[in-house]
């Protein structure tokens, strides 16, 4: 059966040209072709081999991901790999590691808060990995409080220096990635102390371990803190523990862009706000974003392709049974994944542009779009990885028994994704970020500041508390004016009540605390509203490609439909829709489905994953799933020997001992 296509018919029901949907899907001809040459030059390495990571142990499995990080780093020198091929290098590797925090969180502190001096200083060095570095933020104490943290930096002002100190247990840095056996640098945040005198917490470069012999330096305490959810998965890192014993560093080690200590130990804050400090979270939370729909595609490709292959009941006379994605219980769980993925994308695409535009502003000291990329990137941040990380365990149901085998891919996949829902802020306290941001916008309305950006329908107020949906048809949801001013609608209102809520208490921070949940409610309202919108502002571009257009707005019109559907609660509560058009809206994706049905493979295979990218053999190219699968049991450590070991001291006795008590 090697090399038959399985799901051959599948492909050929396909009413659009995939190849042109793969280019859709990485955002340009060239990132495609980029894509593609990368990910096959990963998959026919051995080096990145992976189908054994599962089996390793903790030291194994670390001195692994060290051995394929030196490779990846040898082939980007050898190759001349720019950052956009190195950073793809990176991705189909599909392993995290030490380098993930050194470029995506050292290097982008520096840049984003060092002066220009610090950056020739640091950068040349760390871009050659000649120090290697890690973010040290959070500490056992305090993580989501960023403004509750412990460890201090004391001003020395005989030696000009800073003195670094973990005062408390709860100082000590835990979590930071990279930090526990590898990194020799980190950037530390810590509570600036001048004259006794806390001017709050800011970030500097400290070295943790010699450039000669690896051994932590006097006065620090390193070590990793052990293992996490999963076999492999995250444990790949080694997220450390880190402790200062008044640890001194030059003055000259603050990074010193938004404030500066100078020698004579005077604090000055430059015109640049403070929350720049914060600036490569911001940064870190848009790659995240793209990186939720990358994750959940790739579940929902394993998913889609073995419920064609799978089949179960409704034979009659000997005929097939049916294929379990033929199911509509399984499209209504599958396909608002699949349509997820690709609005993911979209708005993923979208937030990296507005965090381009807001990085050339702030070059250009216009600060003024800051709180609008701060609310976005933490809003989608939270929204695409709360849906990915579910979304991955209900294509893991959806796969029945074998989903849960390791070789599915899905276990693993859910096991490294999940803490995406924590890191780079824990979901619910950025959800409550955007609400802050949204009851700013509404307080402001009445001193006549109008809202811009993603925000700007609120300042159309009085018309969305007076829309009512004309929905008559079903046929009326395709309309996308009609759908965003459901959602607009629906968001608004939701905000609106809660910011009338809130005039209700004296101190509005009570009133924040207790409100709390439904504020989160109109935040996620927000959130998804901000990804229909740029989905449909995405289907009106050009879209060049033989049916790729339609399928798109198929999918656009499944993921507006299907959110309708789930949260109807809130748009009847809020009076946006009735009940008669809420109906409508289920009939009419009940339709779209259908329409999805047949494209559904080659959807996914727009994708472009490779199988070694997969990583499962459910979702194999070629749908040659079962003796797959049969081969791979036998390749299970626990299969190298007939008798397992612990058999003879543990079970036999207890077998010769019944024997025993039968003949007594
Ligand atoms: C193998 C070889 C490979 C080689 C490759 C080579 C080439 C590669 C090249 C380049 C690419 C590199 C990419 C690599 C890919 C890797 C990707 C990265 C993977 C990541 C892995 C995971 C890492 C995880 C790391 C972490 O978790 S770090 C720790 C994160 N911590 C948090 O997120 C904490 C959450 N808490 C907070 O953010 C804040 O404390 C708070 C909740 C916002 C509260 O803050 P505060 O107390 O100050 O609150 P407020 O009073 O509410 O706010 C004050 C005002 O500030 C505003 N604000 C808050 N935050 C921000 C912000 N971030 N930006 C702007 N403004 C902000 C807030 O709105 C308030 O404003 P106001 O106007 O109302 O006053
Ligand atoms: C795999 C992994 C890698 C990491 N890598 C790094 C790294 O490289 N560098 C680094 O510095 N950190 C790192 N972290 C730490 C990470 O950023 C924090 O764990 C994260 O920001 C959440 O903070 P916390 O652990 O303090 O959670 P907590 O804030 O203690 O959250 C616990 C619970 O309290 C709730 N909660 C907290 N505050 C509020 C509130 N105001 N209102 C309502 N509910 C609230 C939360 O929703 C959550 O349910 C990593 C974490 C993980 C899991």
């Amino acid at each position: 059966m090697e090399g038959v296509d399985h799901l051959a018919d599948e492909r050929n029901k396909a009413q659009f040209d995939v190849s042109d949907m793969k280019i859709v899907w990485a955002g340009s001809r060239h990132a495609y072709e980029l894509s593609d040459r990368i990910s096959r030059l990963v998959a026919s390495d051995p080096v990145f081999k992976k189908d054994n990571v599962s089996t390793l142990g903790r030291k194994e499995l670390f001195k692994n991901t060290l051995k394929k990080a030196a490779h990846a780093w040898k082939r980007i020198n050898e190759l001349g790999l720019n950052e956009e091929e190195a950073l793809k290098l990176r991705t189909f590797m599909d392993q995290p590691s030490f380098t993930d925090l050194h470029w995506g969180m050292f290097v982008p502190a520096i840049k984003g808060q060092g002066t220009d001096e610090q950056q020739q200083q640091w950068l040349p060095l760390a871009n050659k990995m000649q120090i290697i570095g890690c973010y040290a933020q959070t500490e056992l104490g305090h993580g989501s409080n960023v403004q509750g943290l412990e460890t201090t930096a004391t001003f020395d002002h005989k030696t000009d220096e800073f003195v670094l100190n973990s005062p408390t247990l709860t100082s000590s840095k835990w979590w930071p990635g990279g930090l526990g056996k590898i990194s020799t640098h980190a950037v530390v945040y810590a509570r600036l102390i001048i004259d006794d005198k806390d001017y709050g917490v800011h970030g500097f470069i400290a070295q943790l371990r010699s450039l000669n012999d690896h051994l932590p330096l006097p006065g620090i305490t390193i070590g990793d803190i052990g293992m996490k959810f999963g076999s492999a998965a995250y444990n790949s890192m080694d997220n450390g523990v880190l402790r200062f014993d008044h640890v001194r560093i030059p003055r000259n080690q603050m990074l010193m862009r938004v404030s500066q200590v100078t020698r004579e130990g005077k604090y000055v804050h430059s015109s640049v706000p403070r929350q720049l400090v914060y600036g490569t979270m911001v940064y870190v939370r848009q790659i995240i974003v793209f990186d939720a729909s990358v994750a959940l595609s790739r579940a929902v490709c394993i998913a889609t392709r073995y419920s064609a292959v799978r089949r179960q009941f409704g034979s009659q006379n000997g005929s097939h049974e049916t294929q379990v994605i033929d199911y509509k219980t399984q499209q209504a769980r599958l396909f608002p994944l699949l349509a997820s993925a690709y609005a993911f994308r979209f708005a993923g695409e979208w937030l990296k542009w507005l965090y381009t535009d807001v990085t050339e502003r702030l070059q250009a000291k216009d600060f003024s779009t800051l709180p609008e990329a701060h609310a976005c990137t933490a809003g989608l941040k939270s929204l695409t990885t709360s849906v990915a990380a579910d979304g991955i365990e209900e294509c893991r149901k959806l796969c029945g028994g074998h989903g849960y085998l390791s070789s599915s891919g899905l276990p693993e996949l859910f096991a490294v994704y999940i803490p995406a829902c924590t890191y780079e802020g824990d979901n619910v306290v950025l959800l409550l970020q955007v609400a802050r941001y949204l009851m700013k916008a509404i307080s402001q309305l009445n001193s006549g500041n109008k809202p811009v950006g993603t925000t700007a329908y609120l300042g159309r107020k009085e018309q969305l508390m007076q829309y009512r949906s004309d929905v008559v048809r079903a046929e009326d949801w395709l309309k996308p004016s009609v759908v965003v001013e459901a959602f607009e609608a629906r968001a608004a209102r939701m905000s609106l009540a809660c910011a009338q809520n809130l005039s209700k208490f004296s101190n509005p921070e009570d009133g924040f605390q207790e409100l709390a949940a439904d504020l989160i409610e109109a935040a996620t309202a927000h959130c998804q509203l901000i990804v229909v919108s740029k989905f449909i502002e995405k289907l009106q571009q050009d879209i060049p490609g033989n049916g790729v257009k339609q399928q798109l707005q198929v999918l656009c019109s499944i993921y507006a439909l299907f959110l309708l559907h789930k949260h109807i609660g809130d748009f009847l509560t809020t009076g946006c829709i009735t009940p008669k058009q809420g109906s409508l809206a289920n009939e009419q994706l009940r339709s779209l489905y259908s329409q999805v049905r047949p494209n559904a493979i080659a959807l996914v295979d727009a994708f472009n994953h490779t199988d070694h990218y997969l990583g499962s053999i459910l979702g194999r190219y070629d749908g040659n799933v079962y003796p797959k699968l049969y081969e791979e049991a036998w390749k299970d450590p626990l299969n190298d020997t007939v008798i397992p070991d612990g058999f003879h001291e543990y079970v036999e006795p207890l077998l010769k001992q019944q024997l025993r008590n039968a003949r007594l």
